[in-house]
């Protein structure tokens, strides 16, 4: 087999750290894995995988809004990356710029284009350009969709890091997925922010509000829908709705970085402290989830399997080598 580097998706992407993950024929994003490669001159000769996934929005000419089709492929991606046992961490971002006129998106929330009165609707039409997708395109015999509430699920419960690289703007559902990822970092000269969901009838009643009030405080939050103000990359650090802000030439590798540290600590530990900081927010659903762990460990000891060989061996258990601890 011939190692080569991914065709390059987006002018922050950096093929040599990266692979196409193949089995996928996605049009609206991008899905690559991290990897370390050995070269002998101009030949890679070794190509060995990293646990890091980098998804990425690929609209750049609607600054990487999403339709429904969008959604799908990303709940794809982001669950592959769940079930894949060695990937610990995963970058999610968007590509750049737009080669309509040079703006950057990290995600500008639903594709108003394709807004139906029952949500946002799938495709139907006949362009064969996947982006020139229009109103006079969608499919009416197919509902409408507000899935994009399944992926913010999916990002907050999934046992593993998901790390926003915010490349441009973030607006309406897009600001709200940058909330609910674990870890943001956002580029100062392209990073811009901006709550319009208000503006267009629509409305975050969940993560994207809640979340965004725990992460800025209160009234900024209410600033920040109500108002719908164009907010920087350096205001957003110091109201906590990202890590940290850096140079747009080091967004990536910031990202890459913040992964790379996550990756050294204990996967159990991570996953613990995930579900422990989302528990309070998220109710009997969050203790559904944090239990699901605690289960997990309960059953990697020696009493646990006890139980189940007693049931198997037509027993009654004998729990006397477990102490009552205090
Ligand atoms: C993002 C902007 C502020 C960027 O402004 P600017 O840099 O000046 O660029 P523009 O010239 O405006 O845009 C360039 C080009 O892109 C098109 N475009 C941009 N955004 C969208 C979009 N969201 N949909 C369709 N097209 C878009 C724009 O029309 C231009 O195209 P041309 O053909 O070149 O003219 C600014 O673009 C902007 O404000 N965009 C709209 C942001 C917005 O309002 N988004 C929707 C918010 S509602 C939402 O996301 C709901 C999502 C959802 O499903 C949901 C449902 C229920 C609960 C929660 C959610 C949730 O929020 O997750």
């Amino acid at each position: 087999m011939t190692l080569s580097l991914p065709v390059s998706v987006s002018e922050t992407f950096d093929p040599t750290k990266w692979r196409l993950v193949e089995g996928f024929e996605f049009t609206d994003i991008t899905y690559h894995r991290g990897v370390e490669r050995s070269s002998d001159g101009n030949t890679i000769t070794s190509e060995r995988d990293l646990p890091i996934v980098r998804i990425a929005f690929d609209r750049p000419e609607v600054r990487n809004a999403f339709r429904p089709e969008t959604v799908d492929e990303l709940y794809r991606a982001l669950d592959h990356a769940r079930l894949t046992p060695d990937v610990g961490a995963i970058i999610l971002t968007g590509n750049g710029p737009s080669a309509k006129d040079g703006g950057w998106a990290f995600c500008s929330g639903g594709d108003q284009r394709i807004r139906g009165n029952d949500g946002y609707r799938y495709d139907g039409g006949e362009t064969s350009d996947e982006h020139a997708k229009t109103r006079d395109t969608i499919n009416p015999e197919r509902a409408g969709r507000l899935h994009i509430l399944e992926v913010q699920r999916l990002i907050r419960t999934m046992p593993k890091v998901v790390i926003a690289a915010v490349s441009g703007w973030a607006a309406g559902g897009g600001h709200s997925l940058n909330v609910v990822c674990d870890l943001s970092i956002a580029s100062i000269e392209h990073g811009k922010f901006k709550q319009t969901d208000a503006n267009v009838g629509s409305f975050d009643a969940g993560y994207g509000s809640a979340l965004l009030a725990r992460q800025t405080g209160d009234k900024r939050a209410r600033e920040i829908f109500f108002l719908a103000r164009e907010y920087s990359a350096e205001d957003a650090a110091a109201w906590g709705v990202v890590n940290e802000a850096v140079p747009h030439s080091e967004l990536e590798e910031k990202a890459w970085e913040y992964a790379q540290i996550v990756l050294t600590k204990s996967p159990q530990a991570i996953r613990m402290l995930k579900f422990a900081f989302n528990l309070p927010d998220d109710g009997i659903a969050g203790q559904q989830v944090f239990a699901g762990e605690a289960t997990r460990l309960a059953y990697m000891t020696t009493e646990a399997a006890e139980g189940r060989d007693a049931f198997l061996e037509k027993r009654e258990p004998n729990w006397s080598d477990f102490p009552y601890y205090a």
